[in-house]
């Protein structure tokens, strides 16, 4: 099988192209691909396919997913976590997936221009800009808005190399966050991420848990930032995760209150990435998440091994 390894900020992936639909990958050959001793080595794999021939499941197809053809695609991001998992959505691999629909030429894109690409969380959009790709991430959600709205707080998270169980908020991006803020970057350090952190209660379908140390001053020239560490569901710690930094970035927000400002930046171990929030008139917000996305090579390998 033809793959290609990308990453973006540090999260990476095997990217599969399968046009005809005929790839099927079962979660043991998904975590073989993964394994960094036994495999290629990455946090996951995408599959590009044609929507009109995939069965995303949970996806609700919509008039524009049905308009998909043999001649113009609506590529369908299949995303699956390193331990063979299915996961909704992948913020940086939606960057590594318009790129490499564009070194495969399944897709042209000038600067500027934007496609659309079928994540299991639905529609989203990728545009091409001077650092990389900006995806239209669609709006954030607190995942208990009750208890969210009560104390900005709905959960209590342990975590090796932490004294005490930490307040955290629990944010979806289509995929579910858990975010907690610690108080210095020396915290954030000596977490020890091997281990899974707990968080009680746990939203439904689990979750990825980002541990966040706003800056101080929070704000310089209108830009919040934020240093985040995350711990991702299916696939343990990461150097980055897309939708995990637009739900820290939503959560600081929120902490910060009235003050704060529409553009973060968030650094995570594997560089940066923009998340940029915008009004819309019934009161959600929309995200977009900006940064870049590498090809790293090629090869062949087997799947039965
Ligand atoms: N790294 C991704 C998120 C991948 C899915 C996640 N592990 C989950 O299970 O929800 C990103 O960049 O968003």
């Amino acid at each position: 099988m033809r793959f290609t390894k990308a990453q973006a900020t540090g999260n990476d992936f095997v990217m599969v192209s399968d046009r005809e639909a005929q790839i099927e990958l079962s979660p043991k050959d998904v975590s073989r691909l993964c394994d960094r001793h036994l495999g290629v080595g990455a946090d996951g794999v995408i599959r590009a396919v044609p929507a009109h021939k995939s069965t995303p499941g949970q996806v609700a197809l919509t008039e524009a997913e049905l308009t998909s053809t043999d001649e113009i695609p609506l590529w369908f991001m299949d995303y699956r976590n390193g331990d063979g998992s299915e996961a909704e959505m992948c913020g940086n691999g939606v960057r590594a997936f318009a790129h490499y629909l564009e070194a495969e030429n399944h897709i042209e894109l000038a600067e500027g221009e934007s496609i659309p690409v079928l994540t299991r969380a639905g529609l989203r959009t990728v545009r091409k800009v001077e650092e990389g790709y900006a995806v239209g991430m669609g709006v954030w959600s607190f995942i208990d808005p009750e208890m969210a709205s009560e104390s900005a707080s709905d959960s209590l998270v342990r975590a090796t190399g932490l004294t005490d169980p930490r307040p955290a908020l629990s944010i979806s991006m289509g995929n579910p966050h858990t975010v907690v803020a610690l108080p210095d970057e020396a915290t954030l350090e000596k977490l020890d991420l091997h281990y899974a952190p707990i968080v009680d209660p746990t939203p439904p379908h689990g979750t990825n848990v980002e541990f966040v140390v706003p800056a101080d001053p929070l704000v310089e020239n209108n830009q919040g930032r934020v240093q985040m560490r995350v711990h991702e569901r299916g696939v343990g710690e990461t150097l980055s995760c897309g939708t995990g930094t637009c739900a820290a970035a939503a959560a600081v927000r929120v902490w910060a209150g009235a003050d704060a400002v529409d553009t973060w930046t968030v650094t995570v171990p594997g560089g940066e990435v923009t998340v940029r929030f915008t009004a819309r008139t019934d009161g959600a917000e929309d995200v977009e998440l900006a940064g870049p996305a590498v090809l790293v090579y090629s090869g062949d390998i087997s799947l039965k091994q």
